[in-house]
């Protein structure tokens, strides 16, 4: 497990900051959503930590809370710049938007579930990057994948089978979310309030 929690970009003049920006990544059913809702209660007092809402072209649900566009809408507002980062998966398209530059700017930190694909670009985007891996054991994935019901989940084969060979997406702390899924927010909580996450 590694746990060197802060990430430089190489050209500080360009990047994005000071807030910090926290990627949560990993494989479906792995427990992001679950970590991030029970992470996003506990830090509701906090108007300093954001969790910015996905605009996704799927319908939201009861596992996930996302702003739903249809595919011409998500290419006009990519086409309009609207998006400060964006991705393909499962057959869908995802992005957050540009508002979290601001937040940033502002000195605030922003949590989000996103793609590993992305990791690499923002890590030179962003002034102050957190990559948190959530992540469990196959048959863990696939047991749970099974019991989330998810209708627009499509073939849990192929989302399961997903991999994403990168060097850049290293993460800096690793989650391994096989305890109880509120011991595990709290780690998570610790990494998004800048402290040590493993005591
Ligand atoms: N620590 C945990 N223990 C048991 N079940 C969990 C745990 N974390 C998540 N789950 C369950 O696993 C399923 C997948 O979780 P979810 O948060 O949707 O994963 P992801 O967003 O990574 O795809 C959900 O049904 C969720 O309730
Ligand atoms: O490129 P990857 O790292 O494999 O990630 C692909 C996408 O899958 C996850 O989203 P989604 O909410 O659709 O799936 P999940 O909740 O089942 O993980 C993740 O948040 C990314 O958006």
């Amino acid at each position: 497990m590694t746990q060197s929690l802060t990430t430089t970009a190489p050209d500080q003049t360009a990047a994005i900051g000071p807030g910090r920006l926290i990627l949560v990544v990993g494989p479906s059913g792995a427990g992001k959503d679950t970590l991030l809702g029970l992470a996003r209660a506990a830090c509701a007092e906090d108007s300093n930590i954001v969790f910015p809402r996905r605009v996704i072209t799927r319908e939201a649900s009861a596992s996930e809370e996302n702003e739903e566009v249809s595919i011409g809408a998500f290419q006009e507002a990519l086409t309009r710049g609207e998006y400060a980062m964006h991705w393909e998966a499962h057959g869908h398209c995802y992005a957050l938007s540009r508002a979290i530059d601001d937040e940033i700017c502002a000195g605030r930190t922003i949590v989000a579930n996103v793609s590993r694909t992305v990791i690499g670009a923002m890590r030179r985007a962003y002034a102050d990057v957190v990559v948190v891996s959530i992540t469990a054991p196959p048959n863990v994935l696939a047991e749970r994948l099974a019991m989330r019901q998810r209708s627009s989940d499509g073939r849990l084969e192929a989302r399961l089978g997903r991999t994403v060979e990168d060097a850049a997406a290293a993460p800096d702390v690793t989650v391994v979310n096989t305890g109880s899924a509120e011991y595990h927010s709290r780690q998570l909580v610790r990494v998004i309030k800048g402290g040590k996450w493993d005591d």
